[in-house]
């Protein structure tokens, strides 16, 4: 196994030093370090941080490999500098059974590429009607700790209480798709002056806030733990800070495009645009910011939702909602928090590996700890181009836009998986 040798990097935006990774792990950290058997990297200007952590990804596998597949999304996400994902359950066939996320688990193993810890589903075919075998999961080599019926609400509060309950027997938590069906009947984009204009069918704010204030009383209720899903809306964020005033059990996630696009964007009728939950206004966009310095919203997720060509380049009724986000989070988030990269540190790798229960993740590299790393290079822009993306779809919404900061290296457990901005494998 290679040594590498890092000389003067910032380790999370501290006064620079050297890091040796050996056999797995961060060796040794301080100035002045040699080690005549270690590739050298030039760490100067760059910034060295945990691995980052993805608590939501869609990779597609199995069913939809035109779209993306357990291998493609994991070397988007090393790209993205991440070094551990989460897999969502909405694959076909549905992750609600061991064999399943045993399946996604060993594929991620095969690729390589990072640690992809499997989602299950907390319905059986995500159908809303009974509870999957969330026990047979959290038993499995997968060790499912995370549940979610993600692209649909769970909105029985019946089975989402027994859910809830439970997970509690393992420390698991379920994710929420928070998005109450008959408030969103043929929703197009968010309901507000746009939609109005546009004349499509709106998405109100009030669909994801209902959900939200309920799940968190059921939370306290039965004192389990609750993760809500893309949190979108500036109400979402006065409903959660409440809930955590009180002490329930709930985290929360939010995407960087619902960071940094408006529903303004429908004006485009481009359904690169077409997200669930949908592009919001710009009031809700400074109210998630505040939230996610604040902490009321712990993490960024991507939300990675890779389609094909032939679900996106449609009519916008028709289009598929989802957009990519692994390969350009750490930009945007540059972009929107500038370089506070404690804070990036803990919303995008720290906290989201608690949350998950991912050991060996999340862990700011210091003499012991695995090498899960990422070199970022802050003072270089570049242009996002669809077709140069490692995923195999192309439905960015940032294309041809220059963002902030590039991925230089990723290593997984001491292996690189990036190298000067490029897959390893
Ligand atoms: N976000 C999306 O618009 N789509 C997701 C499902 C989801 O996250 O709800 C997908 O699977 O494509
Ligand atoms: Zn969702
Ligand atoms: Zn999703």
């Amino acid at each position: 196994m290679t040594a590498y040798l890092i000389k003067s990097v910032s380790v999370v935006g501290a006064a620079p030093t050297d890091l040796l990774i050996r056999d797995g792990v961060v060796a040794e950290t301080g100035a002045g370090l040699t080690a005549p058997d270690a590739t050298v990297i030039d760490g100067t200007g760059l910034v060295a941080l945990p691995g980052l952590v993805d608590l939501h990804t869609h990779l597609r596998e199995p069913g939809r490999e035109d779209a993306e597949t357990v291998e493609s999304g994991s070397r988007a996400a090393a790209l993205g500098g991440y070094t551990a994902v989460c897999a969502m359950a909405n694959t076909s066939p549905v992750a609600d059974t061991a064999g399943v996320v045993e399946q996604v688990w060993r594929l991620g193993r095969e690729a390589g590429l990072v640690d992809v810890q499997p989602i299950g589903a907390v319905t059986v075919g995500l159908a809303g009607g009974q509870l999957a075998e969330l026990g047979a999961m959290a038993d499995s080599a997968a060790r499912v700790r995370i549940f979610s019926d993600d692209g649909h609400c769970v909105a029985d509060p019946k089975l989402m209480r027994r859910a809830l309950e439970y997970v509690k027997a393992f420390d698991g938590v379920i994710a929420q798709h928070a998005e109450e069906p008959r408030l969103t009947e043929g929703a197009q984009m968010h309901e507000g002056e746009v939609s109005t204009r546009l004349g499509l069918t709106g998405w109100p704010a009030v669909a994801e806030e209902a959900i939200i204030a309920r799940d968190v009383l059921l939370a306290e209720h039965v004192g389990s733990r609750l993760h809500i899903c893309h949190v979108s809306t500036a109400g979402s964020v006065e409903v959660l800070r409440h809930a955590k005033t009180r002490g329930v059990k709930v985290t929360a996630e939010v995407t960087p495009h619902h960071l940094l696009l408006t529903d303004s964007k429908a004006e485009t009728y481009d359904p690169v645009y077409k997200v669930n939950p949908p592009l919001r206004t710009a009031t809700d966009v400074a109210a998630l910011r505040a939230a996610l310095a604040e902490g009321v919203i712990d993490i960024v997720a991507t939300d990675h939702a890779p389609h094909a060509v032939e679900d996106k380049e449609c009519e916008w009724a028709y289009a598929r909602p989802g957009m990519l986000g692994l390969e350009t989070a750490l930009s945007i988030a540059l972009d929107v928090l500038g370089p506070q990269w404690d804070l990036i540190a803990e919303r995008m790798s720290r906290a989201p590996a608690r949350i998950a229960g991912l050991d060996g993740h999340g862990l700011d590299p210091a003499p012991g700890v695995p090498a899960n790393l990422t070199l970022v290079d802050p003072a270089t822009r570049r242009t996002i181009e669809p077709a140069e993306l490692a995923s195999r779809s192309r439905n960015t919404p940032y294309a041809r836009m220059t963002l902030p900061g590039r991925i230089v290296a990723t290593f997984l457990r001491g292996e690189p998986t990036v190298l000067d901005g490029k897959a390893v494998r």
